[in-house]
């Protein structure tokens, strides 16, 4: 065994990028399959090996001066839309060249691929529709959904991102135009998790839409028809999951944007029999403990200290506050005291004490069971925000409602500031129309003394004469890595449990360089996010060491020491790079 750890680390070491990849593919063949097209960057060796001469235009590109061209046309794009679509036909043409791209220049493209601009990607969808990509499952394929999973060409599919298009960021029932969004998630993937592209599938369950604009446009894409409801819903889910496991026993299944009435349930009924987990609540969980460990670190106090009010009791609000009290618990509080550190709001003001002043005078209102336990008996019963705070003094703002306008007012910034030196602003809603308030706002309502970190990125902010840069606390940090890890180490990965998700905020937080807390960051710079990937890829895994049993552990050929453990992620994690391409064919010179 130890010979194999010093193996990895070795092999790492010594193995130099690109290794040939041997193909029998050929001619426009190869040119038009985009796994295998480095477009004029195919150098005159391969073109004669591949019967390529003459089929491409004579000048031989540079992977960098491929890479300077297409920003150049990028940037010469005036809409973030128009942006992407050029990005979207690059995707299409040339994965290597696209992954390359998003990796190295992520702070500019990630926001042209993902949140805010996938919103309008979504929006926009039957429109601008071009090519497929992914697979699409509708209620007139009932019955045959393990069938159709035949009909994708991968035999070896490692992550799923699905969704039913419900709730796409906060913009709403976008039915089947929901793609936009399992496409962006998996461009993340590849890029910052090291995720192969012919290893990924972008899934919608076209279960209808309840959008009355779609169901009468002429350019939608899906089923125009009503959502399934009910026992159907569940069980066209049921199918699903069921094709999925017998075509892919290995993959991980990450449910995205389904809303919050369906999301919750089908993470309870899934998590526990599947490799899956719901990144909406518990990606967004994750990263944003990982947030407030940070902050709580920078600041020199502990995670126990800070007091929560959180805008939004949807999956992501209470997904994001369990996950916070975990790590309260883990910092040695009881479950009870982290708890009572909490005050949630919903479009009728804060969960709280039943004491007539606001709302129905003799009952605390009908609340949904996940939301009973969020009670606070500290605020009166459907209280305000500005109320909620001046009685219960939190120190920490969440953000995950979802409304247009900004929640978060200059009044409730600043009542924050007469108690709170530092309050910590997270205005997580997507798009950037969604946000609570903007880092402009929060620094300024409080004087340059706000921790800001936003759910869309936002520029840096110039307040007095200094410069603040917000954090960007999106799921973006996390899921990526536990995708990883699950498709790595998939024995030591059956289920996604909360602690895996616990130590996965740890490794995030971990992640962070001193001089990016000097800066009062709480996420590392995102230029760094393959290392934040492989780094929380480790953590999960060394959890599932932890809780493996003793045969699986003895099995495993993956490392249990830190330092061979990362050169093993590291080893497996797939490079945006052109490998040289062998013709295979043996030679015969007598
Ligand atoms: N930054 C990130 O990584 C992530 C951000 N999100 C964002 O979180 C948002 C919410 O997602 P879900 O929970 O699925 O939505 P949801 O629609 O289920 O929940 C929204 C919640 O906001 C509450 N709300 C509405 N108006 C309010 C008001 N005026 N004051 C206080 N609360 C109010 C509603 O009662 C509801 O509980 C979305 O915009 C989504 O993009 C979600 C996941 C990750
Ligand atoms: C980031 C994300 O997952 C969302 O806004 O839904
Ligand atoms: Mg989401």
């Amino acid at each position: 065994m130890r010979r194999m750890r010093r193996g990895w680390q070795r092999l790492l070491a010594t193995r130099t990028y690109p290794t040939p990849v041997k193909t029998e593919v050929k001619g426009t063949e190869i040119m038009h399959d985009p796994l295998w097209n480095k477009g004029m960057a195919f150098d005159w060796p391969e073109r004669d090996r591949l019967n390529l001469r003459g089929l491409i235009p004579p000048r031989v590109k540079s992977e960098k001066e491929q890479v300077e061209r297409v920003l150049r046309l990028v940037r010469s794009e005036e809409t973030d839309i128009r942006k992407n679509l050029i990005l979207q036909d690059l995707h299409d043409r040339n994965e290597t060249l696209f992954h390359k791209i998003v990796l190295e220049h992520i702070g500019e493209i990630a926001p042209l691929i993902y949140t805010p601009t996938v919103g309008i990607v979504c929006q926009m969808f039957g429109v601008n529709y071009r090519r497929p990509r992914g697979m699409y499952f509708s209620r007139h394929d009932r019955g045959l959904f393990g069938t159709m999973l035949h009909n994708w060409p991968s035999d070896d599919v490692k992550v799923i991102v699905v969704t039913d298009g419900s709730r796409i960021l906060g913009l709403g029932d976008l039915g089947a135009h929901g793609m936009g969004i399992p496409v962006g998630k998996l461009a993340l993937y590849c890029a910052a998790g090291g995720i192969a592209p012919h290893h990924v599938l972008p899934v919608v369950l076209d279960v209808g839409t309840n959008n009355p604009d779609l169901l009468a446009s002429e350019d939608y894409i899906g089923t125009p028809e009503k959502r399934l409801s009910g026992d159907e819903y569940y069980e066209f889910v049921d199918e699903f999951m069921q094709a999925v496991e017998a075509r892919w026993p290995k993959c991980v299944v990450q449910f995205e944007d389904f809303e919050t009435p369906r999301a919750v349930p089908l993470l309870a009924k899934y998590r526990d029999d599947y490799r899956c987990f719901n990144d909406d609540i518990q990606g967004t969980g994750c990263v944003t403990l990982a947030g407030l460990l940070s902050a709580a670190r920078n600041a020199g106090t502990s995670i126990t200290d800070i007091k929560v009010l959180c805008a939004g009791a949807g999956s992501a609000g209470l997904g994001v506050c369990a996950q916070i009290v975990d790590g309260m618990v883990e910092a040695g509080m009881s479950r009870e005291d982290a708890m009572a550190r909490f005050v949630v709001c919903t479009s009728q003001g804060a969960l709280g004490k039943p004491d007539g002043s606001h709302g129905d005078p003799n009952a605390t209102r009908g609340l949904s069971d996940d939301r009973k336990p969020w009670v606070n008996p500290l605020v009166s019963d459907g209280a305000s925000m500005l109320e909620a705070i001046t009685a219960f003094r939190p120190t920490c703002l969440l953000g995950l409602a979802a409304q247009p306008g900004g929640l978060f007012t200059e009044e409730m910034i600043k009542a924050m500031t007469t108690y709170a030196p530092a309050p910590i602003i997270m205005p997580m809603s997507n798009p950037t129309s969604k946000a609570e308030c903007t880092p402009e706002q929060a620094y300024a309502w409080s004087e340059g003394t706000a921790v800001v970190a936003t759910g869309s990125p936002f520029a840096p902010v110039t307040i007095h004469g200094k410069t603040h840069t917000p954090s960007q606390c999106n799921n973006m940090y996390v899921f990526p890595g536990i995708g990883l890890a699950a498709a790595v180490a998939p024995s030591l990965i059956p289920r996604v449990t909360d602690k895996m998700l616990y130590r996965a905020a740890v490794a995030c937080a971990d992640a962070m360089t001193a001089e990016e807390r000097a800066e009062g960051r709480t996420f590392p710079d995102l230029k760094r996010i393959r290392d934040v990937s492989k780094a929380v890829a480790c953590a999960v895994i060394e959890e599932g060491f932890r809780t493996a049993s003793a045969h699986d552990r003895l099995q495993s050929i993956i490392p249990q020491d830190p330092a061979g453990l990362e050169a093993y992620v590291e080893f497996q994690m797939w490079k945006p790079v052109y490998h040289p391409l062998v013709d295979p064919t043996p030679r015969h010179f007598d």
